[in-house]
């Protein structure tokens, strides 16, 4: 099912920053976690930098199999109508829009395109501002300087109402008391236990190698979810993480699936700049909290993340699902072959950053970022090996609608860049006062589901702690 097609007619002009006179106080300190109080934002946040949209100029929404397809057809039709004059010219700059993908092609849950009408980005090098509208005539900068002043709010500092609280989080399946309340989803923690105990089963029998199982709770917090507070707490507490917010549905009607999509990821499934594709793979999980006291935390990751065959194998599939993807893309596929320690405020992660030298197809044009979120989705951090054996296992075992989490998010310009994380460590707003929250574990033959289990409260942490406590 898709709405809003044909796709619409849009004009965009993209001025640096410093061009647009209203934007002179913003300018003086552009880091866009001051814009998050704005209307409807859209954000891919990381370091203060990246990318804010406001307001709305068109959407696209598709569920089935076929969304990346419909997607991708539907953005070609509009940047091939649009008129666009781009006076900085990097990634990100232009037409651009923001999206999210559910993990499964059996999901009810809406994937698709918004396109903002205001995007505020910046980069290491540079900070410009564009203005999309409706209809084939490109914006002035008079309408530039006049969008700003309507849609931005800036605030003073960084992070708007970010009130930091405690990073260390519950005992292994608990919930702190600083924390809203959150109730089982689909699963509680005894049936989720059985399936991952089931999946452990099927995978000594030798019918598949990998399987990531989820489970999900729901957050009522007893009062509104101030988005912008908690994308501000995000994305100051997760700095190196991507924070990523789109929504899909009306927020007037929101429909069963189509809520808000927001969080904090730390995995990169694509990134495409001029050419070169980049991943950062994850698997392979060591919750802070475990860190034995005294003990040095650097020498206690490398030791039982570096020195863990069970993490290592996990993290090989991951990094062989990802680099199978990306080869037919590729004159040349390289890293992965020595996993790095990244570390996280709530965890460590097994990582490994992969780099592709794209190859232009028949067509003599090369992949764009969304073509390869298409091709490498849903690598084995989040599904397992092989593919589609897990797919069909995880339906049956965690009996949910993952919807849009562990799906690709990110966002695509004009020019076929674009940046697609996993949408990890993540929420879907489901109204004012409630949130479905979603973790997952990689099970391979040696998982145990306590210990599975107390991970996934590691990863569901970062976004319980975010929400606002009751
Ligand atoms: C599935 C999740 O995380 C994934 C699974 C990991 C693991 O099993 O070690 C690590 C990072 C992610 O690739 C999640 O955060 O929900």
């Amino acid at each position: 099912m898709t709405t809003e097609l044909p796709a619409p007619t849009l004009s965009a002009l993209t001025l640096p920053l410093s061009d647009v006179p209203s934007a002179a106080g913003f300018a003086r300190d552009p880091d866009v976690r001051r814009l998050l109080d704005g209307p409807d934002p859209a954000t891919w946040i990381v370091r203060g930098r990246g990318l804010v949209g406001l307001g709305r100029a068109a959407t696209f929404r598709v569920r089935g199999g076929t969304r990346f397809t419909a997607a991708r057809v539907w953005w070609d039709a509009v940047r091939q109508d649009a008129a666009v004059e781009d006076r900085v010219r990097r990634p990100g700059t232009g037409l651009l829009a923001f999206g999210a993908f559910a993990f499964a092609p059996s999901s009810t849950a809406a994937s698709g395109l918004v396109v903002p009408e205001l995007v505020v980005g910046t980069d290491d090098d540079a900070a410009w501002l564009t203005l999309i509208v409706p209809g084939a005539t490109v914006p002035t900068p008079a309408d530039v300087d006049a969008a700003w002043s309507r849609l931005a709010r800036v605030a003073p500092g960084p992070v708007a109402g970010a009130t930091p609280e405690r990073l260390d989080g519950p005992a292994a399946g608990g919930a702190a008391s600083s924390y809203p309340t959150a109730v089982p989803g689909t699963l509680d923690e005894g049936e989720w236990m059985a399936a991952v105990a089931d999946g452990v089963a099927m995978i000594r029998a030798g019918e598949l190698d990998k399987l990531v199982l989820a489970r999900d709770v729901v957050v009522d917090t007893g009062r509104p979810i101030e988005l912008g507070a908690v994308l501000g707490r995000l994305s100051e507490r997760f700095a190196t993480c991507w924070t990523y917010c789109v929504r899909l549905g009306d927020e007037d009607s929101p429909e069963e699936g189509s809520g808000r999509l927001l969080g904090a990821t730390p995995e990169m499934l694509v990134r495409v700049h001029r050419g070169t594709a980049s991943a950062r793979v994850l698997a392979g999980t060591l919750d802070r909290q475990d860190l034995p006291d005294g003990a040095n935390p650097d020498d206690f990751a490398i030791t039982e993340l570096g020195g863990s065959e069970k993490q290592q194998r996990e993290h090989r599939f991951a990094v062989e699902s990802l680099v199978a993807g990306l080869s037919p893309y590729a004159d040349e596929v390289s890293g992965g072959e020595r996993p790095f320690i990244l570390d996280l405020p709530n965890v460590w992660h097994l990582a490994s950053d992969v780099t592709a030298r794209l190859r232009a197809g028949v067509d003599g044009t090369l992949p764009s970022a969304l073509e390869l979120a298409e091709a490498v989705h849903p690598t084995a951090a989040v599904c397992g090996t092989p593919t589609e054996t897990a797919g069909a296992v995880i339906e049956d075992l965690e009996r949910m609608d993952r919807g849009l989490y562990a799906g690709p998010v990110g966002w695509l310009d004009g020019a076929g860049n674009g940046e697609w994380g996993i949408a990890l460590r993540g929420a879907v707003q489901l109204d004012a006062h409630r949130a479905r929250v979603s973790a997952g574990c990689g099970i391979v033959a040696e998982s145990d589901p306590r210990a599975e289990l107390a991970e996934t409260w590691a990863k569901l942490r970062p976004m319980l702690e975010s929400l606002p406590a009751r």
